[in-house]
């Protein structure tokens, strides 16, 4: 793709940080930390702080736990990134567990465009044999969109398809 069109998307561009915390749970067959879905930013950085195992990716259709590796972050591809990647780039499906024997910490720091833009596929990765794959929408409005639902999956990123 040509670099112009990432940094239009990205210069200027807005970063949110999460911080959470699972309790131990009693009976953690019956509940669940986060809930199965795909971060809907650019790109996430997260760090498993305390070295807990719980987060998990989904591959066809099999969760897969991601071990913590000591001083490492995990980088996650969001929604944003499947969408200016006109799906190149796919967006990963992933949850957090909890269990019965410890706390478990984890900080997620999200890059996203800047909110007073527009995203949609960029230009230079749409052709005729590859048409846009995702509508454009103004990023505070997508925001918006995203945080009054459910965390499902990738509904999300699906609802924004052509
Ligand atoms: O706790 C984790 O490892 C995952 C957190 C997460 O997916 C998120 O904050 O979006
Ligand atoms: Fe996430």
């Amino acid at each position: 793709m040509e670099a112009v069109d990432m940094k239009v998307l990205f210069d200027e561009g807005h970063q949110g940080m999460r911080m959470n915390y699972y309790p131990p749970c009693p009976q953690p067959e019956l509940a669940i930390g986060l809930n199965s879905h795909s971060d809907a930013v650019g790109l996430t950085i997260l760090l498993q702080v305390n070295e807990m195992e719980g987060l998990q990716i989904r591959q066809n259709g099999i969760w897969i736990p991601v071990k913590p590796l000591h001083n490492a972050f995990v980088v996650n591809i969001g929604d944003i990134l499947e969408i200016v990647t006109n799906s190149i780039y796919r967006s990963i499906e992933h949850r957090a567990t909890v269990n019965s024997e410890r706390e478990r910490l984890s900080i997620a720091t999200f890059y996203s465009p800047k909110l007073d833009g527009d995203m949609g596929p960029a230009p230079s990765l749409v052709k005729p044999e590859r048409p846009a794959l995702f509508k454009r929408i103004g990023v505070a409005d997508y925001f918006k969109g995203f945080f009054s639902r459910e965390l499902r999956g990738k509904s999300y990123v699906d609802a924004m398809r052509i």
